[in-house]
């Protein structure tokens, strides 16, 4: 978030036509929930597109990127690598080292679909489990997120946004930010 060094997140082995709304969910997420930037791996460009869209109509900043080398840029990430697996050490247990860490340094939080590939566990400085149960990228990654920034991203300002939803009790109340 603003004023921490960044944090991005990178989507593992999308597989398209199966994958679709969950990519999509990933870089929503990431971005919803205090990311700087989410990285797709296998040409998920449909999806990339709509977290775009997303973002030039509700505000940034917040960066999309796609890559064809997934693990280059796992290995020549230059900070520390986040790998959320239910294989993985108790978010609870390792999240006060990971957020000293992000003090100082950007985070990498990857993030599989199907079947991880052994070196990014063994690449990872930290293999996070959101309980070692199975469930889904979205969760993981929210959960994982929200304790990293300790609930600070639920209030962050967000940029040049089109548009502005107003919190209702009932209804949903959306405005051009210059009526707000
Ligand atoms: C549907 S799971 C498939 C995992 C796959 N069976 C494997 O061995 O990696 C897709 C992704 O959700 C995330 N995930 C699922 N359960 C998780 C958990 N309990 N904790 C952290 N991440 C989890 C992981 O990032 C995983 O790569």
């Amino acid at each position: 978030m603003k004023d921490s060094p960044q944090v991005t997140v990178l989507r593992l082995g999308h597989r398209p036509g199966r994958d679709e709304r969950m990519t999509t969910h990933v870089g929503l997420t990431a971005r919803a929930l205090g990311a700087d930037k989410v990285v797709l791996a296998n040409a998920a460009r449909n999806q990339a597109d709509t977290v775009i869209d997303i973002t030039d109509r509700f505000g940034g900043p917040f960066d999309v990127a796609s890559t064809e080398e997934p693990k280059r840029l796992i290995r020549d990430f230059e900070g520390r690598v986040v790998h959320l697996t239910m294989y993985g050490e108790p978010v609870q247990d390792v999240e006060g080292d990971v957020r000293a860490a992000h003090a100082e340094e950007p985070l990498l939080v990857v993030v599989g679909a199907e079947k991880v590939p052994f070196e990014v566990y063994e690449h990872a400085d930290w293999n996070v489990g959101v309980t070692n149960q199975p469930h889904s990228e979205v969760a993981s990654l929210a959960v994982f997120l929200d304790r990293l920034f300790e609930g600070r991203e639920l209030d962050r300002d967000w940029e040049n946004p089109d548009r502005v939803v107003v919190p209702q009790e009932t209804g949903k109340r959306v405005v051009d930010p210059d009526e707000e």
